[in-house]
């Protein structure tokens, strides 16, 4: 299985420490983004990504970065997709952004390439039906710090076969992770569970209730979280976070899920979380 090509499509949070685990975990990897910028500044996010890695899971630096570099390569282009046995996809969460990248894809990669979705809330099965053979494709909800978490969210599309199941769930086990299968309604387990929850602490914030710090402080002492809502919502990128609410209430047609109008004024002001260096929190 290791000597599998992987191709990793979106170079971002998620892009760039996906292909950290799966070069430590022995393939060869493709990150392709179409950010020239973005593709400049990857070798550094994973460097990053990788230290911290270290010092919070016992192990990681088993394997020296170097090695790990050296079977990974940086594209701005689709040059070698072609070949690829699994093709994860870490693109924008935003319909228009993956349809454009799945037209792109389906010219270039293998008819029997596997495709792993990775989206916090976009139905997989909505996703899956802009690609030539849905049944080929599954959604892959990998958990942020990816090297740190090893619970992955795995959801059935509606045309999901059993073998295209079976062999994600071997792949990402062959990455040290522990997949948990679910069928498909946009947002999941986690994502309508944790947005509600990082959207209604925004909501706190808004009306004058408690800081960040004490919302986030009260959720991890009182319920021992181990990171609070509004923590999470800047390691996750407030951005993300906006684009996600908006796909629930899209979907559900549910006032629940409405944006509270702090985040997206952050959001507009560039205050996206630890991307940018200034959330709820200065980084
Ligand atoms: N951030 C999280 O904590 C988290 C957790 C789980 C899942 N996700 C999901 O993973 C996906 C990626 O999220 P992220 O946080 O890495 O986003 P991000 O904004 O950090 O990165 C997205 C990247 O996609 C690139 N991109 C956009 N359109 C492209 C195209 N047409 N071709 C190539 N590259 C393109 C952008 O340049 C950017 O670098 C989203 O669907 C998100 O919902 C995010």
């Amino acid at each position: 299985m290791h000597n599998q090509l992987i191709a990793i499509i979106g170079a971002g949070v998620m892009g760039c420490a996906t292909a950290l685990d799966v070069a430590r975990a022995g393939y060869r990897v493709i990150l392709q983004d179409h950010s020239e910028s973005v593709i400049l500044q990857a070798p550094d996010v994973i460097r990053r990504e990788y230290r911290s890695a270290c010092f919070l899971k016992q192990g990681y630096g088993e394997v020296p970065l170097d090695i790990i570099m050296d079977r990974i390569s940086f594209r701005i282009q689709d040059e070698g997709v072609e070949e690829a046995n699994v093709i994860i996809e870490n693109v924008t969460e935003n319909i228009e952004s993956k349809k454009e990248v799945y037209a792109r894809l389906s010219q270039k990669a293998r008819p029997d390439a596997l495709y792993a979705l990775n989206t916090s809330c976009i139905s997989v099965t909505k996703l899956a039906s802009f690609l030539p053979d849905p049944r080929r494709a599954i959604g892959v909800h990998l958990m942020n710090p990816v090297p740190v978490k090893s619970m992955v969210e795995v959801i059935k599309g509606h045309h999901t076969t059993p073998e295209t199941e079976q062999e994600m769930v071997a792949f990402l086990e062959s990455l040290g992770k522990n997949p948990v299968v679910i069928e498909d309604l946009p947002g999941f387990v986690s994502n309508r569970l944790s947005h509600l929850l990082m959207n209604e602490a925004a909501f706190i914030v808004q009306d004058g209730i408690a800081t960040a710090e004490q919302v986030d402080a009260i959720m991890k002492k009182g319920f021992s979280y181990q990171m609070g809502p509004l923590e999470t919502a800047d390691l996750i990128g407030l951005d993300t976070v906006v684009h996600s609410l908006k796909v629930l209430y899209d979907s559900y047609q549910d006032p629940k899920f409405r944006c509270c109008p702090l985040l997206q004024k952050m959001v507009d002001a560039g205050h996206w979380g630890r991307k940018t260096g200034q959330g709820f929190y200065a980084y």
